[in-house]
């Protein structure tokens, strides 16, 4: 067989891979970018992930909007949630953008978009598998996995015969759950436990835990877990599954819970206790390429592998996994390889949006990771309530939070549970970026009447 021969190969189309294909194109690099499926184009984010889910939750706020139109003295009839109208408006936004993705690929790579799935043969080689089967051999100077994750499904006795849920096929439902259990009380469990209460199903939260969102401070955790039992999803905590079954139209759990024993059933069950990486199929022992014990692939700051030539950006390195991560990471590669800078993942902040409504936007270190760190702190705490705009919307829910170095004045975190968080995290992360003390925050002149000017009274605080 044939060996094509390349300068560079980028293994998986995710923000990554993508951004850096043309990237490596334009700075004269005879490039390939293999994509496992033609339905991923643009990678996870648009096609399964970030984009569709936030497509959801925007129908999730507006029946949510419309049932308490009342308050705003506004009179509507109870709206009525068409489940499959919702996921053709996700469908057709994630079609949108991948025809774009395709466009501006197609425009930058031509044929060397190769539609296959990619394993290695050895450290500069690998075999691709197209969808028509034909097999094909590359082989190139430098290689970039970036292949992501999928669905982590814990062992469960009995779970596999259920016909449970994942974030992917729960995007593909046409008829509303009855009742929808979800396993997991993350990122993902939540977002979709709002949004289907707001849809109109019962929901009940399995958490491992005592504490949901466990990476959060305890008052923030608590405070999302409250506005959200205010909205009526349930939640079951420190609670362990022990087995599955699938009995008639309903999914039973066998749970322990404080040495009780529970039995939950459910219409049905969506899984979703974190992400597995796509390296299971990848061949990585043939290249020499190190997995740890969960498969993700260790790298340096730069984003190298332990063998030379080969680089891992996004959720396969482990993360964190976010989008904007990912993008970062092709920031670092393209620094250090196209425009000879020395761009490192070391101490870069990750702020994060968790997209409830309210949202929840973090960044920096929480309170206890402050403490932990041995940090002097001041810590300034404000009811969303106190907020003039706030109150104008009629979004008084949540909680605004910072860590201050009482030293140097410079902000070390802030957790923000309230309208606009996602918008407002920005700001926070600018004056934390610029070594900046947050007196610039509690000064300076912000727009009035408007959330970011929430910051001004947050800091008043200190
Ligand atoms: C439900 C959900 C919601 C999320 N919401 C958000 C959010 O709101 N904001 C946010 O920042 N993050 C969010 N994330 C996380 C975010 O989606 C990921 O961090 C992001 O997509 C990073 O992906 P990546 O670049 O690592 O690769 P991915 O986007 O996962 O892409 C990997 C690509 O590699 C391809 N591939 C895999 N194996 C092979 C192979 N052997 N050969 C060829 N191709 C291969 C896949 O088909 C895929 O297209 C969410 C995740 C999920 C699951
Ligand atoms: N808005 C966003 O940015 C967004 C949205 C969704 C996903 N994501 C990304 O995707 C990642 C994966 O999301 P996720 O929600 O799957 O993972 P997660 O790590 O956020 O949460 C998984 C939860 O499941 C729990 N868990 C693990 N095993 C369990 C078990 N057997 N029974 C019950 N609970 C169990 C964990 O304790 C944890 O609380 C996130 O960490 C995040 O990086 C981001």
């Amino acid at each position: 067989m044939n060996t094509e021969y390349y300068d560079d190969i980028v293994i998986g189309g995710g923000k990554a891979g993508k951004t850096l294909a043309p990237a490596l194109v334009m700075a004269g690099r005879k490039t390939a970018l293999v994509e496992r499926s033609s339905t991923m184009i643009g990678g996870g984010c648009i096609n399964i992930a970030c984009i569709p889910t936030k497509t959801m939750v925007a129908s999730a706020e507006v029946a949510h909007t419309v049932r308490n139109s009342a308050v705003y003295g506004v009179k509507t009839n109870v709206p009525t949630v068409n489940l499959a109208e919702v996921i053709q408006r996700k469908r057709s936004v994630v079609l949108s953008a991948r025809e774009m993705n395709l466009h501006n690929l197609a425009a930058a790579l031509g044929k060397n978009l190769i539609i296959g799935t990619a394993r290695f043969v050895d450290s500069k080689t690998i075999e691709v598998v197209t969808p028509e089967g034909i097999t094909r051999i590359l082989s190139a100077e430098r290689l970039f996995i970036n292949t992501g994750t999928r669905p982590l499904i814990p062992p469960l006795p009995g779970l596999k015969e259920t016909g449970f849920l994942t974030s992917e096929s729960i995007m593909e439902l046409e008829q509303l759950p009855e009742h929808l259990i979800i396993l997991g009380s993350g990122y993902i469990g939540l977002e979709f436990a709002q949004m289907f209460r707001r849809f109109g199903s019962r929901v009940t939260v399995i958490g491992q835990r005592e504490q949901i969102l466990s990476s959060q401070d305890p008052d923030i955790a608590i405070a999302v877990q409250t506005l959200l039992e205010q909205e009526g999803v349930e939640f079951l905590l420190k609670a362990t599954v022990l087995g599955a079954e699938r009995i008639g139209n309903a999914t039973k759990l066998q749970i322990r819970s404080a040495d009780r024993a529970i039995h939950l059933q459910g219409s049905h069950l969506l899984v979703a206790v974190g992400r597995a990486p796509t390296t299971d199929s990848l061949n990585l022992a043939a290249a020499g390429v190190v997995k740890d014990a969960s498969g993700f692939i260790p790298v340096n700051d730069h984003l190298e592998t332990n063998i030379p030539g080969i680089w891992a950006l996004g959720d396969i390195n482990r993360g964190p996994q976010y989008t904007h991560i990912s993008l970062d990471d092709y920031r670092i590669v393209k620094s250090n390889l196209i425009d000879g800078g020395k761009r490192s993942s070391r101490d870069r902040l990750v702020p994060s949006c968790l997209f409830i409504d309210p949202e929840l936007a973090q960044v920096g270190l929480t309170e206890a990771a402050a403490q932990q760190q041995g940090y002097a702190i001041r810590v300034a705490k404000l009811e969303a309530a106190a907020i003039p705009r706030a109150r104008t919307s009629g979004r008084t829910e949540g909680l605004l939070k910072a860590i201050v170095d009482s030293e140097t004045g410079h902000i070390l975190g802030c957790s923000l549970l309230c309208h606009a968080a996602g918008e407002m995290i920005s700001t926070v992360q600018m004056v934390m970026q610029a070594q900046m003390s947050y007196t610039v925050l509690r000064d300076g002149v912000l727009t009035h009447p408007t959330m970011t000017e929430g910051l001004n009274l947050l800091f008043s605080k200190l």
